[in-house]
């Protein structure tokens, strides 16, 4: 009796994952001429795209390489289409019905909640509307005037030291990403953090070890899986991350709480000390009125999801952008030349918002750095209902995998693609490039809504670098690029910095 039920046990556990892995493969029966690798029962894929974010980015360039712009992926049991034809990423990213994102992204949600990145339906679209105004480009003019130039100066400031005190090259990922934590408090959530005086890494550090943790079971056949994950070696340090990051926001709002009820009080505070306006932030406490329409959990979902997009993309963007052009001299002094004539040769002088739009170099130079490093290099949806593309019907709750970081190297779109050339961004060179082949803030309802603000930060921080510095790269310690939600150098990016007088 006992040998029979032992042999049940065995029956069920070992055949019932079997049974779901061809029951699943069958709802794809319709996709069978989709190209792709073969998966194994419920590994799917695994064993061919590697665990580390630098692996991940490799074996997804190969098998784009291989297979072509629309592939069958399995990550673990889930299939994935990985897409980089632009004119099936327009389907998708134009559509006002697929705007969920695929189920990869709850894994941020122990940290985001159910911000604007991640939420979909009534909420996504309520709050898309509410804070698409803070980011209004007068406003954005106030932040460069207040808090922009000021945080690049200490910026320069700090690189300056740190030249003074060594003949090394400089990993100026950690340092940056200082600047743009206390650029988007400050300007957001009226937040004065000082992180580059003070130096305190802890948030950054779990910024980047929960991203890292996330990258792993976003592409892994097991650790997606609760149970297995809560017993797994990252689980400890998982839960230390969170706590780090949650902390952090909810003193910001603590704080920022108590001000804003002052200045409702008493509206001379302002000008004795606190800021009149936290863009942002001041907008979510307006707008719950006491808790009334949204609450604590609302705002503090918002406030990560912000703090998060608003330093880490820019972080990312300014040092890779920084790295192309320390790569490429002839490129980096046209851009000096163009800073030099704009705005004079004194790098704290303040840089204005009409001096920022003449930089016409500068703003092909980044489209073509952008290129070659989008800072967000894979997005995905999930299909809200069957859909037809090339003659295939796709089943609803697919997921879509747009592989931004992929689109950007076809060589047919891009000859020589591994190639630093900015002409190509020039207006009579585009010619008849697709609309979609290049967006790296992606495109359509769900575009990035920091796009205005992270291009304003990185045009002035490049612009103040460059008339300071002159740049060149470490040959001895190249980035090692990697894939973590955003693109990341393993080994930081490490440069030369010659001050320029
Ligand atoms: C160079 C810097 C940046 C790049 C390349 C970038 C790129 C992107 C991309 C590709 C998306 C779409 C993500 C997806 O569909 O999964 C996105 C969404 C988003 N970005 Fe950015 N981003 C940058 C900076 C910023 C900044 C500075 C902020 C905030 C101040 C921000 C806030 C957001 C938010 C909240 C979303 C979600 C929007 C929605 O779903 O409605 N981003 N970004």
């Amino acid at each position: 009796m006992v040998v029979f039920a032992l042999f049940i046990s065995f029956v069920v556990i070992f055949c019932t994952p079997l049974i779901w892995w061809y029951l699943t493969l069958a709802k794809y029966s319709s996709l069978e001429k989709i190209p792709g690798p073969t998966p194994l029962p419920i590994i799917g894929n695994s064993n061919v795209i590697g665990t580390t974010t630098v692996d991940l980015l490799h074996s997804f360039m190969n098998l784009q390489n291989k297979y072509g712009s629309l592939i069958k992926v399995w990550l673990g049991p889930r299939l994935h289409l990985m897409i980089t034809k632009p004119e099936i990423v327009e389907f998708f990213l134009n559509s006002n019905t697929h705007l969920s994102k695929s189920n990869g992204y709850d894994l941020f949600k122990p940290w985001l909640g159910d911000g604007l990145l991640v939420s979909t339906g009534s909420k996504w679209r309520n709050r898309r509307k509410m804070i698409t105004p803070t980011f209004h480009f007068k406003i954005l003019e106030k932040f460069l005037e207040t808090s922009f130039n000021k945080q690049i100066n200490i910026l320069l400031d700090v690189l300056l030291k740190e030249v003074s005190q060594t003949e090394k090259s400089i990993e100026i990922h950690s340092i940056i990403n200082l600047c743009s934590l206390d650029i988007i408090c400050e300007t957001a959530f009226g937040t004065e953090l000082n992180a580059q005086a003070k130096c305190n890494p802890k948030y950054v550090e779990a910024v980047t070890g929960f991203l890292e943790i996330f990258t792993l079971r976003f592409f892994s056949a097991w650790l997606r899986n609760p149970l297995i994950f809560r017993f797994s070696d990252k689980y400890k340090k998982y839960v230390e991350y969170l706590e780090i990051l949650h902390d952090f926001t909810k003193k910001i709002i603590k704080k920022r709480k108590e001000e804003f009820k002052l200045l409702q009080d008493n509206p001379k505070m302002s000008e004795e000390g606190i800021k009149r306006r936290a863009a942002l932030l001041d907008m979510l406490l307006e707008a719950s009125d006491n808790g009334k329409y949204l609450s604590d959990e609302d705002i503090r979902e918002e406030v990560d999801t912000f703090m998060f997009e608003g330093h880490d993309t820019t972080t990312t963007s300014i040092c890779f952008v920084l790295y192309a052009i320390a790569q490429n001299p002839d490129v980096q002094k046209k851009v000096h030349e163009e800073l030099v004539s704009v705005l004079g040769s004194d790098y704290k002088k303040e840089i204005t918002f009409s001096e920022i739009q003449e930089l016409k170099y500068l703003d092909v130079v980044i489209k073509e750095a952008h290129r070659l490093y989008p800072p967000v290099p894979l997005i995905e949806r999930s299909l809200e209902e069957d859909c037809t593309i090339d003659g295939l019907t796709i089943p609803k709750n697919t997921n879509i995998s747009i592989f931004l970081y992929g689109m950007n190297y076809n060589k047919d779109v891009y000859p020589d693609p591994h190639t630093f050339d900015p002409d190509r961004f020039l207006p009579e060179k585009q010619g008849d490039r697709h609309n979609f082949a290049y967006v790296p803030f992606s495109a359509g309802p769900r575009n990035c809504i920091g796009q205005k603000f992270a291009l304003l930060e990185l045009k002035t921080t490049i612009a103040k670098m460059l008339r300071c510095f002159e740049i060149s790269p470490d040959l001895t310690i190249p980035p090692q690029v990697g894939m973590c939600s955003v693109l990341k150098s393993r080994n930081g990016i490490h440069v030369f910095l010659k001050p320029r007088n």
